[in-house]
């Protein structure tokens, strides 16, 4: 990990300069930084599986569907290794730069397939939020297609390119807040962050959950889609998402998002759900994180001091629902 001066304080590259931008750990108290480090082993800016291969080097097994249907149909698909069939043939030579037609709409296939849900052609411009399909997930252009970082409807393959420090948490333990050098908010709708990590099946969740030492806290968050079940957990190996604590009434939310109509994973995505002001703490609602449906839902464990083994929610907002949500599925 790179450490650094800024203004005064010290600060080390939690992502050890993979991000376009460094996620700076603001010196907090030694033993919130021993914690982490007892357990943060890796920094990854995408999510892999229990191995290490990056899901972009993997379609998903059939261990992942739902039921034995599609398990079967998983099974022969990934056998025959199938291409995306949804490479896009957009791209256009315009004199001497090459041109993707996502901008313009129509003329892009993925777009006229999936939809392209970002207000403009720029990459820092956001997710119209009032614009979302009606059931997830999102669907953005495929990484195969040639247009690469110049499509636009591509935001969440981008990395973190927003300003974002992990320091001290009034809810307790680290948490992700919005950093900008300047006084600039941060528009409704931009894309902050994937949640990446570990992508287990329901039984390796399960398996990890009863081996967490209770002092460890939750970081499981299960992506519940008609088709196939995954929990990314990012405890020891994850990215700048692992750090977003719960609210209650939070300011961001998380979107399911696939890359790519052909047999990829879903990912999570962390957008801003409303205008974000500098030196804001940067959450979302663990109980129904995505904007769009109950598809995920993180759980929590019998905790500190909670009714009924409920572990106590410290959002401190005005509608505080008490305690921190809590799935028994797992
Ligand atoms: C994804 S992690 C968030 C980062 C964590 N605070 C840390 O220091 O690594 C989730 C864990 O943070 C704690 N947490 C998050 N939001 C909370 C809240 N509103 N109240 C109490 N604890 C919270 C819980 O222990 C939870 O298991």
């Amino acid at each position: 990990m790179v450490s650094r001066h800024v203004s005064g304080r010290h600060e080390a590259d939690l992502s050890s300069g993979t991000e376009p931008v460094p996620i700076p750990l603001v010196e907090t108290d030694r033993q919130s930084i021993e914690d982490l480090f007892r357990v943060f082993h890796n920094y990854v800016t995408d999510s892999v599986l229990p191995d290490g291969t990056p899901l972009s080097n993997s379609v998903p097994p059939y261990t992942y569907f739902n039921d034995d249907r599609q398990r079967q149909q998983q099974q022969q698909d990934s056998d025959d290794q199938p291409d995306d069939p949804y490479i896009c043939t957009c791209i256009e030579s315009s004199d001497s730069s090459w041109l993707c037609t996502a901008q313009d709409g129509d003329s892009c296939d993925c777009v006229a397939q999936f939809g392209n849900f970002y207000s403009a052609a720029q990459h820092e411009t956001p997710l119209n939020l009032k614009a979302l399909p009606p059931s997830l997930p999102l669907v953005e252009c495929s990484p195969s297609c040639p247009c690469a970082e110049r499509c636009s409807n591509r935001r969440t393959q981008l990395c973190v390119r927003i300003p974002i420090a992990i320091r001290l948490s009034p809810s307790g333990g680290l948490g992700a807040f919005y950093d900008p050098p300047n006084e600039t908010s941060l528009p409704s709708g931009t894309f902050l962050s994937l949640y990446a990590g570990e992508y287990l099946t329901t039984s390796q969740a399960r398996t990890r959950w009863s081996e967490t030492p209770r002092d460890q806290g939750n970081y499981t968050l299960s992506l519940r889609l008609p088709e196939m079940t995954v929990h990314i957990d990012p405890r020891h190996v994850g990215n700048v998402g692992r750090f977003l604590n719960h609210s209650c009434q939070p300011n961001c939310l998380i979107e399911v998002v696939r890359w790519g109509g052909g047999p990829g994973w879903p990912r999570a995505a962390i957008f801003a759900k409303r205008q974000v002001e500098p030196g804001e703490e940067l959450t979302f609602d663990y109980a129904n994180a995505s904007g769009a449906s109950q598809a995920i839902w993180p759980r929590e464990k019998a905790g500190e001091s909670g009714s009924e083994g409920r572990t106590r929610c410290r959002c401190g907002a005005k509608q505080c629902r008490g305690f921190m949500p809590f799935d028994e599925t797992l």
